[in-house]
């Protein structure tokens, strides 16, 4: 058997509120395992079981209600300038792709302003349901950016970090491929977040791609499976410590795939922390505006960008 049929991503379990108490012996050593799979991988999947079967059946629902209106009304989702956030579809290199960004898609406010644009008079149920789903997926990132700080040692800054993260939440269609053969859903790319939690229907396409150049199928299918990935900020933030992995979606199968990306941006100055620069560690980074990267180029190499 070839090597490459055995490797996936480390899983982590975080059903266990025991080992989700900061402070405690168990919570070290599930902050240890954190960093263990982000150095190792960029990326692994989490069992977390907070969003019911009800909530996850409204979730999906809504997507696809949303996806199948038709495209003038989904164009107008715009944001000038802002290709993560504007309405993408029909695009001639991955015409299964359609995504949409919402800004502030974690609250209520943020998730009615983008309902009044699709739907006359918004969309209650969806808001309901995007809401209760984001709050979930917000609760875990803050979760595992603490396990960061924590793991590195720089708890402190943690708090300073957590006060100016700004989410933005991105809902994704992939059709199925009307051939055989799988078709290329979204290329090859590294997250330019700190953090990204990534949540799918029961659909998989997702492929990380391993420090050796070998790609990965991730099977997140299960409804309480996450995926947490590592962005370009996290990379710079880490000195390199931790790589931002390439990842590309592969549709195969008759099946559309919904899936939900929450991507955590710091508002402000990103610098790599006086602990994590050593002789073994020499700065690789200069301070850097996480925002402005956005702005930067889509395709922003952090090394052209901030690079020492
Ligand atoms: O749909 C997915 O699972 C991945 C989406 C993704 O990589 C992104 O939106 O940056
Ligand atoms: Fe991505």
């Amino acid at each position: 058997m070839g090597s490459e049929a055995q490797l996936r991503l480390p899983i982590l379990d975080f059903t266990k509120e025991e080992n989700l108490i900061p402070g405690s012996s168990s919570w070290l050593s599930t902050c240890t395992s954190v960093r263990q799979a982000f150095e190792e991988h960029g990326c692994f999947v989490v069992v977390y079981d907070k969003a019911s079967n009800e909530l996850q059946n409204g979730l999906f629902g809504s997507l696809k209600e949303l996806f199948d209106l038709p495209t003038e009304t989904k164009r107008r989702n715009v944001y000038e300038g802002m290709p993560l956030k504007s309405y993408v579809g029909q695009h001639p290199v991955i015409p299964l792709h359609e995504s949409m960004g919402i800004d502030e898609g974690t609250t209520l406010e943020g998730l009615r302003c983008f309902a009044e644009k699709m739907w006359p008079g918004g969309n209650d149920e969806f808001c309901k349901y995007l809401s209760e789903y984001a709050k979930v997926a917000e609760e875990l990132d803050r979760m595992v950016a603490r396990m960061i700080f924590e793991s590195y040692g720089v708890l402190e800054h943690y708090y300073t970090y957590a006060r100016s993260t700004n989410y933005l939440l991105r809902l994704l269609s992939h059709k199925a491929p009307e051939k055989v053969e799988p078709q290329l859903g979204f290329v090859p790319h590294t997250d330019k977040s700190f953090t990204t939690i990534l949540h799918q229907n029961h659909v998989n396409a997702l492929m990380v791609e391993t420090k050796d150049g070998a790609w990965i199928d991730v099977d997140f299918s299960s409804p309480t499976s996450f995926v947490v990935m590592a962005g370009d900020a996290l990379m710079a933030w880490s000195n390199d410590r931790i790589k931002s992995p390439n990842h590309k979606v592969l549709m195969s199968g008759n099946e559309t795939r919904y899936s939900l990306g929450l991507f955590a941006f710091y508002r402000g100055i990103l610098q790599v922390p006086e602990e994590l620069i050593d002789e073994e560690h020499p700065l690789q980074y200069k301070p850097f505006d996480h925002l402005a990267l956005l702005n930067f180029t889509y395709s922003a190499n952090m090394k052209v960008y901030c690079g020492v």
